[in-house]
């Protein structure tokens, strides 16, 4: 019963594709771009099966319902190469066929909708999803996402903070927040202990609670960071554990390691995307060696296309297809090492005649896998390369052995893999590369289809089901619970199979009819009657077989295509959760933290700047005032000193007449270095003073400035050094003769005596003014006016000799008393002709001001310093304020976003059968 290919024959509407072999999809279609769903069978659609037909045209989730919405519609690419299938023809006729196919029909119809409708949810939420991690890529460059890291509670150490731009930045949470409401995750997510004694029941005394150190609070709980699937980090640096390297680690480091996984995840949800909207599924064949798995292949096919044997002979990968997908030519492409095959180049596989398929299978030298395209035998009612909702092919594996297990489990995680059938002999069970293959394999797909082949073999069969299924409990629970549905019982080589050759025929659809050539002997050697009956029942285990894999393929498909999207998608929306959650909490404390920040820094700047300008004004006030004093002083005790000087004791011995000039030099040295002296003293006061000034402007730097201020060290026993007071050098004073008299003492008191008596004035001028006095002539003149002129005469010469000698007695003993006011008037008035009182002050005075303002100006910087600081400090406080706020604003939407599209998710029921499928079905 060979297949006819229909191209336009009996369809409701055409296949898009319908007949065309061209490989771009350059035929378009002829009404609308969509494909549309083909209506196989007699063609006598109902009216039911035209209403779902138009259902399927205007939610097709092939084009109308994704318009509008940025979901990627219809590829032309995966309609090209897939005429539509034939229908079996109506054999039995009439009524009860016709009744047959049309709940054939409506079923596929149904299941299509509902496939199609769940299929445009979960391509809608990948496009949202893929957008939603699009912008946190962008919200992670612009700020760094904070990744959950666990704090181990026996370390107890404190919360490490990480740097932010010119910040301290919290890395990990936020104290206080101690759990985050997370919702359920898909899958069996097992809940760990959360710490270390958290689980410890044993009753503890109220000593050891107190001593007991308690856990910091913890924002994200070691469960969270295992509930990472997607995003987890995989941090396998050195021998430091996760967490620890989630510290050690730069925030950025970690951001941008987040940034790659993201990317990866965008870019699997883009192939799952893809791959939801394929129509073609693939079902891999594997098991342990020699179980059957090509004589299983063949019996689906109902053609002996795969070379059985009794020893392992399968080494490399053979995909059956439908030969229409290679322009209907049945023909081997063997494809070579390590390239990706390409049906369209075909310098990337070497093309074989179906018959030769046996020696390439053997020879796994040079290729690794081959496209096998046959032509389908069965119709589409019984086919599962071609059945009119979806493409299949199959892919007999290698028997797994040491070299070919991992190969196997490498393949069956690729994701055009819907279906694992696993073929385990009902004689060996499962051996413990099946058991591993299975564990692995369950993990990724959640089902397995489990062919039980050589159930001829076995005599016990019931022990032999109980055996496998308590296996299969163990392998995969999942499956188990469906045990019903795909654990199946078989003997593959009693399906009687048409030879290799091209249009051959074998079985056909009608397999019921009972084994064909190829069945087995009936060696129970029991009677013929009972003999056939088992080969029927056989056959019929084998159709019931086939009918769930159809069901699983078909019906299940939504669980196999759409269930790792729906997965994948629940997994990626519940990190993002997570990381939403957890940094809507940072940024928030992030937020709080800055806010606060800037309140202090406000007020702080303020009485800065205020300080700024105060302490300045402060400062220059005091060195002025400190130096005006230093000034004055200096100026008055100078004054005073070199007044004085004259009056002072000198300490200067008058060593008689003849040392006259020495005594007078003496007496200049000593005039000279009192004043000197005192102004060493108005020095060592400036110094004071000084001091005192350095001290009241570290003060106020302490005050205002704080740890800032930076202290100066200031010695002031430098001071004056430099310039020193070189008065000796300044004054130059000759001793003259006339400083020995003091004519202002001796004329003062000539004045004193006017008046008095003549005797009076010579006895005074002979006797009491020879000790001083400078009256001594004119006292002559009035001892000239009593004596007379004659008595003159005699006494005139001796008179002025002797007055003469007591005048300069006279004169000689006074000059201890008048030489040092005579000299002190002399130094004083050549200090007054240089300026030397004002010179001094103002040399001292100016020096305290150079010295104080070295510490004022250092002030005055430390405080400028200050204010610019702190207004630095402000501009990027309020930068990160603004960062954070965005940062919460946007994880905050995040967090609800991830939660409504989960739900979205959630609701898209891959797990309910159907509508009305397996009521069509069961038959
Ligand atoms: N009795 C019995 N023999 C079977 C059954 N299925 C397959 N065989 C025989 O088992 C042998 C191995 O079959 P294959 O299909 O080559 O096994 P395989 O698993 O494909 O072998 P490799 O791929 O090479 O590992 C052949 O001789 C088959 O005829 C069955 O259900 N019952």
């Amino acid at each position: 019963m060979s297949q006819e290919h229909q191209n336009g024959k009996g369809k409701g509407s055409g296949h898009s594709a319908g007949g065309s072999n061209d490989a771009n999809g350059s035929n378009a279609p002829p009404v609308s771009s969509r494909p549309q769903y083909v209506t196989v069978g007699s063609g006598s659609t109902t009216e039911s099966a035209a209403r779902l037909q138009a259902m399927l045209d205007t939610d097709s989730g092939y084009g109308g319902s994704m318009a509008g919405d940025s979901v990627q519609g219809w590829h032309p690419r995966f309609t090209e190469d897939r005429p539509s299938p034939a229908h079996s023809p109506m054999v039995r006729g009439e009524s009860s066929q016709a009744a047959d196919n049309e709940r054939r029909q409506q079923a596929s119809a149904i299941h299509q909708l509902w496939y199609n409708q769940h299929r445009v949810a979960l391509g809608r939420s990948i496009n949202r999803v893929v957008e939603t991690l699009k912008s946190l890529q962008e919200m992670n460059a612009s700020w760094p996402a904070t990744y959950p890291s666990v704090q181990r509670a026996e370390a107890g150490q404190t919360q490490r903070r990480d740097p932010r731009p010119g910040l301290v930045h919290t890395q990990s949470t936020a104290a206080g927040a101690t759990s985050i409401s997370e919702p359920p995750r898909p899958g069996s997510m097992r809940r760990s202990l959360t710490s270390i004694g958290e689980n410890s029941t044993e009753a503890e005394s109220s000593t050891a609670a107190e001593q007991r150190s308690v856990p910091e609070p913890r924002l994200i709980t070691p469960q969270i960071a295992q509930e990472f699937s997607i995003l987890k980090l995989d941090l396998k640096l050195g021998a430091l554990h996760q967490t620890e390297l989630v510290h050690s680690l730069e925030k950025n480091s970690i951001a941008s390691l987040l940034d790659g996984k993201i990317s990866t995840s965008i870019k699997h949800l883009l192939s799952l995307r893809d791959r939801i909207e394929d129509t073609s599924s693939k079902v891999l064949v594997t098991g342990d060696l020699n179980t059957g798995k090509s004589t299983f292949c063949n019996a689906l096919l109902r053609r002996k296309i795969l070379p059985e044997d009794q020893q392992p002979c399968t080494s490399i990968f053979c995909e059956v297809l439908d030969a229409r997908e290679n322009g209907g030519v049945e023909e081997v492409h063997a494809v070579h090492k390590e390239v990706i095959y390409d049906r369209h180049d075909e310098s990337t596989y070497d093309v074989f005649a179906l018959r030769e398929l046996e020696r390439i299978v053997t020879d796994n030298d040079t290729y690794t896998q081959c496209k096998v395209y046959v032509k389908d035998v069965r119709t589409i009612d019984e086919s599962l390369l071609n059945n009119g909702v979806v493409d299949i092919s199959i892919i007999d594996a290698p028997g797994l052995n040491l070299d070919t297990t991992k190969t196997t489990a490498v393949f069956a995680r690729q994701e055009e893999i819907d279906v694992v059938v696993f073929v385990v002999s009902a004689a060996n069970h499962f051996t413990q590369t099946a058991k591993e293959f299975i564990w692995a394999a369950a993990a990724e797909k959640a089902y397995i289809f489990i062919v039980v082949n050589g159930y001829d073999n076995i005599r016990d069969k019931q022990r032999c089901q109980k055996l496998i299924l308590e296996q299969v409990a163990g392998l995969s629970p999942r499956t188990f619970k469906e045990s019903a549905e795909l654990v199946h019982f078989v003997s593959s080589n009693a399906i009687p199979s048409a030879p290799p050759g091209p249009g051959g025929n074998g079985g056909g659809s009608g397999s019921a009819s009972g084994g064909g050539g190829d069945g087995p002997e009936d060696d129970d050697g029991e009677p013929e009657g009972k003999g056939k009956g088992k080969e029927k029942e056989k056959i019929r285990d084998f159709e019931n077989l086939e009918q769930s894999l159809r069901r699983f393929v078909l019906e299940k498909r939504a669980r196999s295509k759409l269930a790792p999207a729906k997965t994948y998608l629940l997994n990626v929306l519940g990190d993002v959760h997570t990381l939403a959650t957890v940094n809507q909490e940072v940024a928030q404390s992030e937020l709080d933290r800055v806010t606060k920040e800037l309140n202090e820094l406000e007020p702080l700047l303020e009485a800065s700047k205020k300080a700024k300008a105060e302490v300045s004004d402060d400062i220059d006030k005091t060195i002025e005032a400190t130096c005006k004093g230093i000034y004055d002083h200096t100026r008055s005790t100078l004054t005073t000193a070199i007044a004085e000087s004259g009056d002072e004791d000198l300490g200067v011995e008058y060593p008689g007449l003849f040392s006259a000039f020495q005594y007078a030099e003496d007496l200049k040295e000593a005039i000279l270095s009192q004043i000197s002296a005192s102004v060493i003293a108005c020095e060592e006061h400036a110094r004071r003073r000084t001091v005192d000034g350095v001290s009241s402007i570290k003060q106020l730097g302490l005050l205002h400035l704080g740890d800032e201020y930076t202290d100066l060290s200031f010695r002031s026993d430098v001071m004056f050094t430099r310039k020193r007071d070189k008065l000796a050098k300044q004054v130059e004073i000759e001793t003259e003769l006339w400083d020995f008299f003091d004519w202002s003492t001796i004329i003062q008191k000539q004045e004193k005596m006017a008046g008095t008596g003549m005797a009076m004035t010579v006895l005074t001028v002979a006797g009491g003014r020879m000790l001083g006095g400078y009256g001594w002539i004119d006292g002559a003149l009035a001892g000239v006016k009593v004596v007379g002129n004659n008595n003159l005469r005699h006494l005139i010469i001796p008179g002025i000799l002797a007055t003469a000698v007591a005048a300069t007695a006279y004169i000689l003993s006074q000059i201890p008393h008048s030489l040092p006011h005579r000299l002190s008037s002399k130094v004083s008035a050549q200090l007054e002709a240089i300026d030397y009182v004002h010179t001094n002050s103002d040399r001292i005075s100016s020096s305290v001001r150079k010295v104080l303002r070295f510490p004022a100006d250092n002030l005055r910087v430390g405080l400028q310093r200050s204010v610019e600081q702190l207004g630095t400090k402000q501009e990027e406080t309020r930068k990160v304020k603004i960062e954070s706020e965005v940062a919460r604003k946007y994880f905050g939407n995040l967090v609800n976003e991830s939660a409504k599209l989960r739900n979205t998710v959630e609701a898209v029921d891959l797990e309910g059968p159907a509508p009305g499928v397996a009521a069509a079905y069961d038959s």
